[in-house]
This record gives structure tokens, C-alpha cells and sequence, in this order.
């Protein structure tokens, strides 16, 4: 059985409070974006073993039982002794890019054995397993545009489509931890909550709507903050880094011509029509 895990981009990112336990209150959009993983799963015949993972495409740092899949699975395997399995990933999400790219390879090995072997696992249940793997792992469960409150993990749907945008979406060759950009951040509360922002026409989100992470990874990493000024003067009707990077994308009308520009040989770069 084969299945298309896809990334998120983040409308907003607001964050308002530092929790006791170190963790922090957020308010972000998460929206599913056609940028895409390839996952497998076969009967696995040989050895002894529950599973084997083979890994193509791009790297991922950390050993095969520390990937999110393999977790998804020992979870379901812990509560239903599921068979051994054989498991494909094909990595085109880069990773620590704030794409959710391992939130979302997780969330559908939850759903895609929850099918294979006919669990009769619920929306609401696969969402809850999700949620023990990462914070906004359970949003790839319904996948569809998402408030998120909370530690980003408080989900309610959000009336939202910008079905036929074009997307142009740039990782630059940066690792930003996700870790250290929380650790300078000052939270705080929007003047206005992001879900009123995301109701405004989005030509004037440019204005209202923002990523508080840019305050701090931009004067880090300025590369990052020239790819979103890129985006503007290529005519973005919006445009805002990812989570916490260090992605960055653009929002262009239906029928802009997006010019190649160069944004350094490692970078990995997308074009495409948004399709929800
Ligand atoms: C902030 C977001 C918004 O989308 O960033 P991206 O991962 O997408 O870039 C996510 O919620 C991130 O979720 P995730 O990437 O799962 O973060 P985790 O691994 O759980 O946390 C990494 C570290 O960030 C800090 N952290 C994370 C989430 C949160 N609400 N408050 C925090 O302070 C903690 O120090 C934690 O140890
Ligand atoms: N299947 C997976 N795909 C990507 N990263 C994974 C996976 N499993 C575990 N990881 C780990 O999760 C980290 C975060 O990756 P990812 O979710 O893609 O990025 P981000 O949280 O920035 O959106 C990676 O650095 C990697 O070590």
C-alpha cells in the first residue's frame, strides 16, 4: 500500500506565553501544501524482525528506529501486535525546514496501517495517537486548514481555501533549531487573534499578519530574510517564512510568471498551484 505524505506551511505564527514547563503558548494556521513524501508498506517476508525501513531520496539525520515512521508504528504494534512489515520512504519534504514533513510521514503510517489491517481506528482516536509522535503531527490526520492553539497541538478548522494560488516555496541551505529560535522569542499577545487576520482578503495580510520567529531568525540568518524581500519584489501577494524555518514562501496570483532565481545550489526550491 502506498501513500503521499504532504508538508504544511504555516499562515501566522503567533507566540503569546511562556508556559510553566517551559514549553510555549501559540496561535498559527497550519495549511496542507502539495509537497510531497512517498510512503510504502509491504508484508515483510524476511528475518525475524517487526520491520525494516529503507530510506531514499533526500537524507535524514538520526538512526531508523529514532524516524517518526518507525515510531508510528511500534505505537500501533504495541496495542494491536500488528504483522511485520517492509517500509519505503522516499524523502522529497526537506526536513527541518518547518514543513512538518516528519509530523506528516507519521500521521499517515498512523492512517495508512489503520486501512491496511483494518483497524476501525476513528478520526478522532488516530488524531490522538498522532498527537503522542509531535505537536502538530495530528493535524495531518484530517489535513485540511487548521487554527492551532495551545502548544500548536489545540486544533479547530478554520473556513479558508486559496485554491488556485500558486506557491513558491525556497529552503535555503540553513538548519535553524527549532529550540533556540523559541529560547529568544518574547511572547506576547497579537493586538488582533489570527483568526479574525485570516478572514481579512489576503492582499492585506502583508500588513496584519505575521510570523513572530522572523524577529529572531531573520537578524541570525539574514539569507533567510532576503529570500521572503525576493518573494515581494517578484510580486507576492503574501509572503512569510515557515514555522520556525528555514522555509520561506510566497503566495502569488493565479496567473504570475514566477521567474527562476538563484537561491544557492542547495537550496530546494517549488512551484506549484495550491489544490485545497
Ligand atoms: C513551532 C512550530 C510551528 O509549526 O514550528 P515548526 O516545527 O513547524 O518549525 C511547531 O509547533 C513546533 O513543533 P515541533 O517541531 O514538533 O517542536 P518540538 O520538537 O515538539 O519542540 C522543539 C523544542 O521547541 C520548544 N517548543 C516547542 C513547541 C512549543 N509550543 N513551545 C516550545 O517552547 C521546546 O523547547 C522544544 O524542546
Ligand atoms: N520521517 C521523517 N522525516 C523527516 N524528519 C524526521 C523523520 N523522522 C524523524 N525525523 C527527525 O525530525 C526532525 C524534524 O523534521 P521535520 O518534521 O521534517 O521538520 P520540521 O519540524 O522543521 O518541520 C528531523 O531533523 C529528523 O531528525
Amino acid at each position: 500500500m502506498l501513500t503521499f505524505p504532504n508538508a504544511k506551511i504555516n499562515l501566522g505564527l503567533n507566540i503569546t506565553e511562556k508556559r510553566p514547563d517551559g514549553y510555549h503558548n501559540l496561535e498559527t494556521i497550519f495549511y496542507p501544501i502539495p509537497v510531497e513524501d512517498a510512503l510504502e508498506i509491504n508484508p515483510l517476508s524476511e528475518g525475524d524482525g517487526k520491520y525494516c525501513l529503507h530510506q531514499a531520496g533526500m537524507e535524514i539525520a538520526g538512526e531508523a528506529e529514532n524516524n517518526l515512521v518507525v515510531k508510528a508504528y511500534k505505537l500501533l504494534d504495541g496495542l494491536f501486535d500488528l504483522p511485520p512489515v517492509d517500509i519505503h520512504l522516499f524523502k522529497h519534504i526537506p526536513s527541518g525546514a518547518g514543513l512538518g514533513g516528519g509530523s506528516a510521514d507519521a500521521a499517515f503510517m498512523l492512517k495508512m496501517l489503520n486501512e491496511k489491517f483494518g483497524l476501525g481506528l476513528s478520526t478522532g482516536t488516530l488524531e490522538e495517537y498522532a498527537a503522542r509522535l509531535g505537536a502538530d503531527c495530528a493535524f495531518f490526520i484530517r489535513n485540511a486548514p487548521t487554527y492551532a492553539e495551545g502548544i500548536g497541538n489545540v486544533f479547530s478548522p478554520v473556513s479558508l481555501s486559496l485554491k488556485g494560488y500558486q506557491l513558491w516555496l525556497v529552503k535555503p541551505d540553513i538548519f535553524v533549531s527549532t529550540r533556540d529560535a523559541f529560547s529568544q522569542i518574547k511572547p506576547h499577545r497579537p493586538e488582533r487573534s489570527l483568526k479574525e487576520t485570516v478572514q481579512l482578503p489576503v492582499e492585506a495580510w502583508k500588513e496584519y499578519m505575521v510570523n513572530d520567529f522572523e524577529k529572531s531568525v531573520f537578524p541570525q540568518f539574514p539569507a533567510i530574510g532576503a529570500i521572503k524581500e525576493e518573494m515581494y519584489r517578484q510580486g507576492a501577494v503574501y509572503a512569510s517564512m515557515s514555522g520556525s524555518g528555514s522555509s520561506v514562501y510566497g503566495l502569488f496570483a493565479a496567473d504570475a510568471v514566477l521567474p527562476d532565481v538563484d537561491f544557492g545550489e542547495k537550496a530546494f526550491v517549488y512551484k506549484g498551484k495550491l489544490t485545497v
